[in-house]
């Protein structure tokens, strides 16, 4: 199936759409259901679903329930509040250095997922384990090759366990967390070696293609539509002038979080999500036996014209403008870039600061332009991604 976004051509799997009434009424009726969100299997996961939960792939251990939430604790604790707010200057940091070597780039193409990968490897570095990418270096290839290893032998995953935890240095909220927990006194909230790692592993494997992802079709589509990257630099520059960004600030750019949530939409860095039926259940009509897995295609729903309209293909990031739950109608099923329920995304906050600051520091020194050179294929490799990359030309303000 092709459909346009903007001027581009966006091609989607035709499965995708295949059964939208029934994907629909699951996703109201199941998210509602806690039970059907357990744990689960492995390798099952990874036989039943096109695209598994991230946060299982490594768990190869097997992991029950209350390991997960007395982990999914620890993590929430980690990436909010003032924890979240204490990692903002190393998000500043990693896109101060990535900038510096923009440099050079003036007038000239830039390809900049590369870049991005660059960027979002050392935030993740920085934040949550008080390293460095070159520190992490290997540790990002293995995952990269990972990545495509996963795709291609799904069915017979193992995941290798190669984080090794650096010293620390200030400021590493989640390291801290996590070890604190590892020796804590409590039986019940100790957490062992195994699952430190675990943790690690997955922090590195989520939290790095999935902004690296949002951060490129932004660029992408603000470089095809230069009104809205005109909108938001001038939101840019009142709130910040050239100056470094802070957390007061970044809670007020409003045109800037229309822009990134109508990008999710568009082009989620996840297109779909699992569920498995713990218990049988009945979905209206529809009765789903026991230990089904169920793919809920959340980039179907981003592009049904039932909850966005005839014009659902088209970059709009008004329709924002007054929040999530008014673009959908309070149909919060219609918008799942970050999932839904007690699995959401725990680095949903993370993302987006971190996206946010990217952003506006490129806005803040250039414009940029779609190159001739750049071809349109966005392919998924676990996250969607442009697969000949994304070249852009760039004019210093
Ligand atoms: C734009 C960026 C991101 C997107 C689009 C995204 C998307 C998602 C989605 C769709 C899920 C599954 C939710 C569900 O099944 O209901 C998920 C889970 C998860 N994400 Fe993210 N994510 C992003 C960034 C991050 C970051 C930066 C981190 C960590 C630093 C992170 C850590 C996790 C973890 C740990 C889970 C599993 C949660 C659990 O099962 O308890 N994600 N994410």
């Amino acid at each position: 199936m092709m459909s346009l976004v903007g001027d581009t051509v966006l091609t989607l799997p035709s499965f995708l759409y295949s059964s939208m009434e029934t994907t629909k009424k699951l996703i109201s009726n199941m998210l509602k259901e806690a039970r059907s969100r357990p744990i689960r299997n492995l390798s099952h996961d990874i036989l039943s679903a096109v695209q598994p939960h991230i946060h299982s792939w490594t768990k190869s251990y097997g992991m029950n329930f209350l390991q997960w939430s007395k982990l999914r604790k620890l993590s929430n604790h980690a990436f909010h509040g003032d924890n979240l707010k204490s990692m903002i200057p190393d998000m500043i940091a990693s896109s101060e250095m990535m900038l510096e070597g923009w440099k050079k780039n003036d007038g000239k193409e830039i390809e900049v997922y590369e870049q991005f990968r660059l960027c979002t490897s050392e935030v993740i570095s920085r934040t949550a384990f008080g390293s460095c990418y070159l520190e992490g270096k290997n540790i990002f290839d293995m995952l990269l090759k990972l990545s495509s290893v996963i795709v291609r032998n799904s069915h017979k995953l193992r995941v290798p366990g190669i984080i090794k935890v650096y010293k620390t240095t200030t400021g590493v909220i989640f390291l801290e967390c996590f070890l604190k927990a590892h020796h804590g006194a409590n039986d019940k909230q100790r957490i062992s070696v195994n699952e430190l790692v675990e943790e690690c592993k997955t922090f590195y494997f989520a939290g790095q293609d999935t902004t690296n992802s949002l951060l490129v079709w932004t660029v992408f589509l603000l470089a095809l539509h230069m009104d809205w990257q005109e909108e938001a630099r001038k939101e840019v520059l009142q709130l910040f002038g050239k100056e470094t960004p802070n957390p007061d600030g970044l809670a007020k750019l409003k045109t800037m979080s229309m822009i990134i949530n109508e990008s999710l939409r568009l082009y989620p860095p996840i297109i779909s999500l699992t569920r498995k039926v713990d218990k049988e259940v009945r979905l209206e009509n529809l009765i789903v036996p026991t230990n089904v897995e169920l793919l809920v295609p959340n980039l179907a729903l981003h592009h049904e014209p039932q909850f966005w309209g005839q014009d659902v293909k088209r970059f709009k990031p008004e329709r924002f403008s007054e929040g999530v739950a008014n673009a959908t109608n309070n149909n919060m099923a219609a918008f799942l870039p970050f999932g839904m329920g007690s699995r959401t995304c725990v680095g949903f906050n993370f993302a987006t600061i971190e996206a946010k600051i990217a952003l506006l520091m490129i806005l803040q020194r250039y414009s940029f332009t779609l190159s001739p050179d750049y071809v349109h294929s966005p392919f998924q490799i676990i996250t969607v991604r442009p697969q000949h990359g994304l070249q852009i030309i760039l004019h210093s303000l």
